[in-house]
């Protein structure tokens, strides 16, 4: 058995993707962002589609990060052509930090094109070797638009997988939109992701202590961001629970008051993402293992899971192994059966 220690992960960086449709409110709230004093030491990495790389100087000039700051990546849609041009940007970034010609930035926020799935960007995040070796992925943060995202939701998938794969969704323009609209657009939302919490914005005044994990923001000791998220949960009774019950997106969470074995706990893992393929949007959960005396941090996005870190001990009072399943029109009795049989007892010799 092998866990990555939290020492491997203290070499990375953390980052974050701030996804959304087109004319969403990316920029807006990144600009108004990177002014805060808590957002200091940020990079961003933009990913245009179109020809002219319109943003990167919107927010240069607007927020006053200086051209070294950002770097977009190559014309056309990020998820398209992603690794080589993600990577190619990020190590554009991290060579000039190492030669000092960089400001010794704490964190990257990646700004993928308002048309991009952030499945495949959140994938190389994690399973790219160069990528995932100096960044640590913290968070998802998609962008709503209050005024036109109803009709977006119902015309553009990407807009769907953009919401579906959110950790947290930032309701933007709610200035211009009328109350029973955006009632009905939070109605759709929990209906496309049960589980991020909807955090309503103008003009991108948010604050980032509410946006993003306190490990994204580099406070000491803070927790990995996969507890903060199952702290938020409402409470776990039961072995298992749905959050909701729809034909497309829905989450189901698990619970054991013991470990399992790590070993075929492993292994279902593993049958159940390559079995629910596309349709398995997201995993996230504490594990407990035999004999350990923390859990192991278990996330993922789609059939790609970070390296599983072992926590020194049990974050909190509880105890318990705890997975979450978000899934887009996946049967969830085969998952319970195949959790509660980690659990079975051994049938006689
Ligand atoms: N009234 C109002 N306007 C907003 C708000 N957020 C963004 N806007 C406006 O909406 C337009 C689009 O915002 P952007 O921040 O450029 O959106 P984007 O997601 O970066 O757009 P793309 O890069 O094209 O995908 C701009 O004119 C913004 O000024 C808001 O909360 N209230």
């Amino acid at each position: 058995m092998r866990f990555l220690a939290d020492a491997v992960e203290q070499g990375q960086l953390p980052a974050a993707i701030l996804g959304g449709f087109l004319g969403s409110g990316k920029t807006t709230l990144l600009n108004a962002l990177l002014r805060q004093p808590g957002m200091a030491g940020t990079a961003v990495a933009i990913n245009e589609f179109g020809e002219v790389p319109i943003d990167q100087h919107l927010v240069e000039a607007e927020s006053g990060t200086g051209p070294d700051r950002t770097v977009t990546m190559a014309n056309g849609c990020l998820c398209c052509d992603l690794s080589g041009d993600l990577e190619g940007a990020v190590m554009r970034i991290f060579a000039r930090r190492e030669a000092g010609a960089l400001p010794r930035f704490a964190r990257l926020l990646v700004e993928p094109s308002g048309l991009a799935d952030p499945a495949p960007i959140a994938q190389a995040l994690l399973r790219n070797p160069v990528l995932s070796r100096v960044l640590r992925l913290d968070s998802i943060l998609v962008t709503v638009d209050a005024l036109f995202a109803r009709g977006q939701l119902a015309e553009h998938p990407e807009a769907r997988a953009q919401v579906a794969l959110a950790d947290k969704l930032l309701l933007t323009k709610t200035d211009l939109a009328e109350p029973a609209g955006t009632a009905r657009l939070r109605e759709e939302l929990a209906r496309l992701n049960p589980l991020a919490p909807v955090i309503g914005m103008r003009q991108g005044e948010a604050d980032p202590g509410v946006l993003f994990p306190a490990r994204f923001l580099g406070t000491p000791g803070a927790p990995p961001p996969v507890v903060e998220w199952l702290d938020a949960l409402p409470p776990l009774h039961h072995r298992h629970q749905h959050h909701a019950h729809t034909q497309g997106t829905a989450a189901l969470s698990l619970v054991s008051d013991t470990p399992p074995l790590w070993q075929a706990f492993e292994n279902w893992l593993r049958r159940v993402r390559i079995e629910g393929g596309e349709k398995l949007l997201r995993v996230k959960g504490l594990i407990g293992v035999p004999g350990q005396s923390g859990p192991v941090v278990v996330q993922g996005v789609q059939h790609v899971l970070h390296p599983p870190v072992q926590l020194p001990a049990w974050p909190g009072g509880d105890r318990r192994s705890r997975l979450v399943l978000i899934t887009n029109g996946l049967s969830h009795s085969p998952l319970r059966q195949g959790w509660d049989a980690l659990f079975a007892a051994p049938a006689p010799a």
